[in-house]
């Protein structure tokens, strides 16, 4: 493959970006749910109206944007209208993707998910006033989540390049039914909502140094770890790698 790319090489990455995902909801949960932090009537400025996790997301993304960040192919904000532009030289990625791969952003369902789904099975009921910590550590979980599930456009770009007579077909009869079977690898899956319960559990036990009992207590719930990209994060991961397939021959 060119550019040393393979999806051994991408399954890897997204191997060690399960640890990142994790350590992410670790860290949420270290904060009950906070609602204020999500109800738009508790921010109050003349030049902005929304929650507070949409303000904290909007104005941080607006100085990563300075600073660079959405140079890179691989990020995506949640809110790309107006952001201001970089101070600084554009450093010289590889192009890996073909380059429609740039109109695809599906960060607002990310959103929903995160804010409507997610949230309420690993945060617990309660309130203790951390509202700007709870939306920053919102704001870590998002982006972990979104560079994960848009990790599907390399992944599609290089099972496209192993086989494209497998799925010119498809992508010329604009079959999505027909995209997904190829790009399916069930067992892949199972060994990753496996392994994300497992490191669930290893990252998130109480470590103490008399004993290692942990009357099954963790930090976040493994079997939440591993419904959530059963049914969240590996669908979406799918669907980018659809939506990348359906341009790849433009
Ligand atoms: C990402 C891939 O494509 C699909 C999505 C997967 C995932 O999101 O973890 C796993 C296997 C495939 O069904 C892959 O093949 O590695």
């Amino acid at each position: 493959m060119a550019n040393g790319v393979t999806l051994e090489s991408l399954r890897q990455s997204l191997i060690r970006q399960e640890d990142t995902i994790i350590f992410s909801l670790i860290e949420r949960a270290r904060f009950p749910t906070n609602s204020p932090t999500y109800n738009e009537s508790y921010v109050s400025s003349p030049t902005f109206s929304g929650s507070l996790v949409h303000f904290v997301v909007k104005e941080t993304e607006a100085l990563q944007a300075k600073a660079g960040r959405y140079a890179n192919p691989e990020e995506h904000p949640f809110f790309p209208n107006n952001l201001p532009p970089s101070v600084v030289p554009p450093y010289n990625f590889t192009e890996v993707l073909h380059p429609p791969a740039a109109l695809i952003n599906i960060n607002k369902d990310i959103w929903d998910m995160y804010f409507k789904k997610l949230l309420q099975l690993f945060a617990a009921p309660g309130d203790d006033g951390n509202y700007a910590a709870t939306a920053a550590s919102d704001l870590v979980c998002l982006q972990a989540l979104s560079r994960r599930i848009h990790y599907g456009k390399l992944v599609a770009e290089v099972k496209f390049r192993e086989s494209p007579q497998e799925f010119e077909p498809a992508i010329r009869a604009k079959d999505r039914d027909a995209l997904m079977k190829l790009l399916t690898f069930e067992s892949v899956e199972e060994a990753v909502k496996k392994r994300v319960a497992k490191k669930a559990m290893v990252f998130g036990q109480e470590v103490t140094l008399n004993n290692n009992d942990n009357k099954g207590k963790y930090k976040v719930d493994p079997s939440v770890v591993s419904l959530l990209y059963g049914d969240w994060i590996i669908p979406l991961t799918k669907r980018v790698e659809v939506e990348y397939l359906l341009r790849r021959l433009d």
